[in-house]
């Protein structure tokens, strides 16, 4: 079964009525062939759209209850049948997550959770009621948050918390919040107080694009645990509110909030990655890089999955939207085993029977270890509960999902579509072999359980008409346009390379092992400033390294990261000024660090281009004059260079190209982007054209240089070398080069 993937656009808020309405959805019917589409422009040209199709969309008069009743209440009975249940809303900051998932006070405003939770009460006074009281269910909750990376429990008051927050470790497979509190939740009354209660600690901020802004990941988990006379079954409910992304040169957000920003956006991206993993099928699913995605493992949790896809259906979040809903896309092709968790046995009926012990006696019996931990607290509290005794000490470990992959538990002739598969339960089954009473079986056998009960959405293809076919293939083509669109243009984070990858995660494990040290907060600061700077928001990335500043006094690279970004940011303004001074008033004061007010975001890559060539060299030049750092504790971002983009060839240039003439035009190009002299642009268009043979022809290349110039080209996809120093920062090339390129070029009228 693949994630269900619904989308909801959000209704404009007041502030937006007059703006450019671009999302539309196509709801079910003959004449969509009863698909749900979303559409949207193309970015680059408002006369096409693209279309994304989902399991459902909900329009902006959608309400609470259509939603829940189309898409959660469903799943409520098979959370009773023993499936997980994964409800998670996803979208950028502003379109609706928070009010999807938990709604407003009113009872027509309320969301998922509350609504969830009413549906699970009235089914549990049901299955009471229908057993005449044999089964039992009890219903436990969780709920914390992934603030700042770290995990911390909505039960406690933020002044309790530890500031590290809780370990998460790996048990068995399974990820787990150590120290989380459980509390039972008897009534709905008793959940809205906890919920409501919780929802104080949670940790939210007004930012510009959102008054009351999630600056964190939230997730309630709900526990259901069902026993009868023989049996104890657990499932769970998670009700994941994600915090939204967001771009940094829209939010005007100050230092705490570009702090939980880069997080939030770092959190998302790696889930992103991990979704592209998994549709490409790669053996790496890089759900360890952060909290939220080992928790959310999504794709390795079974049962069900639903997203809700949040979207804003204005003009002003169009790339954004784009984005999401490239991600949503590809999580509907995520597969998840719908797999029940199965009733554990409380006792052994039949080799108790055959012992003499009877009737009364039966239940008196001590239990025996063979269930896992989780269960094993589930029966011994069940064993108090009937004992009279209401217990008072919240569970305290709380099993997640794992973030493992789960098929070394799986029988090794595991199908494609998962169909035959049970939960391998070796941690509650791994006490089997102590069986004081004798073997027993160690999966409850249903009659017609061959094949057991799990559903697959594969559709049959041979069913499909012609038509159905062609409209497939046509849908899938234009997901692809609007992926490709999106990378020509989006402002999303450039996709790091596996050498920055590195770099980074060893930095995080620096700051781990530094958490008590005191630097580790400095780390942290850098770390954000490198997420902020392969974001392109160089803004952003330099508050962060002002806030690292003060725990490396003294450290001379890091000052020189900060002139090159005040540099560059300064040209930029200046370019800016420059362009708008033909037009306009003269351009503001420089100052810093005010955001720019970029609408739209552009690649880091782009916005290096768009930068004046002259920062760009500098930045460089900066870079390079760092003096080797002693062993300290800043190696770990002395060492952190790659963050910049740059390759080692490009380093070459700065020292002699700094000096060279041929740059005169380039520097030029500062306030006049296009004023270069015949041969500069002789020059660029000859190297634009991407064609090795001409290159070659160049004085002082040869054919290898060539083909690495072209190599370096292709990998900037459509950009184009807009100048000469951004020439001589290609690999392989370099200032000389360039003078001896430009000098062998056959133009007379050059001046
Ligand atoms: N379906 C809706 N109907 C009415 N108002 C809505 C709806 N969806 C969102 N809103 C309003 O839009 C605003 C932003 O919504 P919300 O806070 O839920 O966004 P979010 O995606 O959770 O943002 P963040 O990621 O910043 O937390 C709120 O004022 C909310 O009341």
């Amino acid at each position: 079964m693949s994630v269900r993937v619904v989308a909801r656009i959000r209704p404009l808020l007041k502030q937006e009525l007059d703006k450019d309405t671009i999302v539309t959805a196509e709801i079910p019917d003959e004449k969509s062939g009863n698909v749900a589409i979303v559409r949207i422009p193309n970015p680059k040209n408002d006369a096409e759209s693209f279309s994304f199709q989902f399991n459902s969309v909900y329009e902006q008069d959608a309400t609470q209850q259509q939603l829940f009743d189309s898409e959660v209440a469903p799943q409520v009975k098979q959370l009773f049948n023993g499936l997980d249940i994964t409800i998670f809303a996803y979208g950028v900051t502003g379109t609706g997550k928070t009010h999807t998932m938990r709604g407003g006070k009113s009872l027509a405003d309320r969301g998922v959770i509350p609504r969830l939770l009413s549906s699970i009460y009235r089914r549990c006074r049901k299955i009471e009621k229908d057993t005449a009281g044999a089964t039992e269910v009890e219903v436990a909750m969780s709920y914390y948050e992934i603030y700042n990376d770290r995990v911390y429990d909505l039960f406690e008051p933020p002044e309790k918390r530890t500031p590290s927050g809780l370990p998460i470790r790996d048990n068995n497979g399974k990820t787990v919040v150590v120290g989380l509190t459980e509390r039972p939740c008897t009534t709905l009354k008793e959940f809205e107080q906890l919920y409501d209660q919780a929802n104080i600690n949670r940790s939210t901020s007004a930012t510009k694009l959102n008054a009351h802004s999630s600056r964190s990941h939230a997730i309630l988990c709900v526990k259901v645990t069902q026993t009868t006379e023989t049996t104890v079954q657990v499932s769970r409910a998670s009700a994941i509110d994600l915090a939204g992304s967001e771009d940094n040169r829209r939010t005007d957000n100050n230092k705490e909030r570009l702090v939980e920003s880069a997080s939030i956006n770092k959190s998302l991206f790696v889930l992103a990655q991990c979704v592209e993993a998994i549709s490409k099928k790669q053996n790496r699913i890089p759900y360890r890089e952060s909290k939220m995605t080992r928790i959310l493992s999504l794709g390795q949790n079974n049962g069900i999955t639903l997203m809700i896809l949040n979207l804003a259906p204005v003009r002003s979040y169009h790339l954004d939207t784009l984005s999401s809903l490239n991600f949503a896309n590809r999580t509907k092709k995520i597969e998840v085993a719908e797999v029940e968790n199965e009733p554990v046995y409380r006792q052994f009926v039949k080799p108790l029977a055959t012992t003499g012990i009877s009737g009364a006696n039966i239940k008196r019996q001590p239990l025996r270890p063979i269930a896992g931990a989780l269960n094993a607290k589930v029966l011994d509290r069940d064993a108090e509960r009937k004992a009279g005794e209401k217990t008072e000490k919240p569970v305290k470990a709380f099993s997640v999902y794992s973030d493992a992959r789960k098929n070394s538990s799986r029988p090794s002739d595991l199908p494609s579509q998962n169909q035959g598969i049970r939960r391998a339960e070796t941690n509650k089954r791994g006490a089997d072999t102590t069986n004081a009473f004798g073997s027993r079986p160690t999966k409850m056998i249903r009659p017609n359980e061959n094949p057991p009960r799990i559903r697959s959405a594969a559709a049959p293809v041979a069913g499909m008409s012609k038509e159905s076919i062609e409209a497939l293939i046509s849908q899938r083509i234009d997901e692809k346009l609007a992926e490709k669109a999106l990378q020509d243009t989006i402002a999303a984070a450039p996709a790091l390379s596996a050498e920055l990858q590195k770099r980074l995660d060893e930095l995080e494990h620096r700051i781990e092992a530094k958490e008590e040290d005191g630097k580790s907060q400095g780390l942290q600061f850098l770390l954000m400033a490198k997420q902020h700077q392969v974001r392109g928001e160089d803004v952003s990335a330099l508050r962060m390294y002002q806030m690292a500043q003060p725990f490396f006094p003294g450290n001379e690279k890091l000052k020189g990261k900060m002139k090159t970004l005040e540099d560059r940011i300064r040209a930029k303004r200046e370019a800016e000024s420059g362009s708008r001074s033909h037009t306009t008033a003269p351009p503001p004061a420089f100052s810093l660090p005010a955001a720019p007010s970029t609408m739209l975001s552009l690649p880091a890559k782009t916005e290096k281009k768009h930068a004046n060539a002259k920062s760009l060299y500098h930045e460089v030049s900066d870079d390079d004059e760092f003096a080797p750092q002693p062993e300290s504790d800043h190696d770990a971002y002395a060492s952190d260079d790659s963050f910049q983009y740059k390759t080692k060839a490009a380093r070459k240039p700065k020292k002699t190209a700094k000096k060279l003439p041929i740059f005169r035009d380039s520097t030029d190009t500062v306030s006049h982007p296009v004023n270069h002299t015949p041969r500069t642009s002789h020059l660029l268009k000859i190297i634009n054209s991407k064609d090795a043979s001409k290159i070659r022809e160049l004085k002082g290349v040869g054919a290898k240089k060539a083909d690495a110039i072209v190599g370096c080209l292709l990998e900037m996809e459509e950009e184009e070398i807009k100048d000469l120093e951004g020439l001589a920062l290609l690999k392989g090339v370099g200032g000389k080069t360039v003078e001896n390129m430009r000098a062998g070029l056959a133009i007379d009228f050059d001046f």
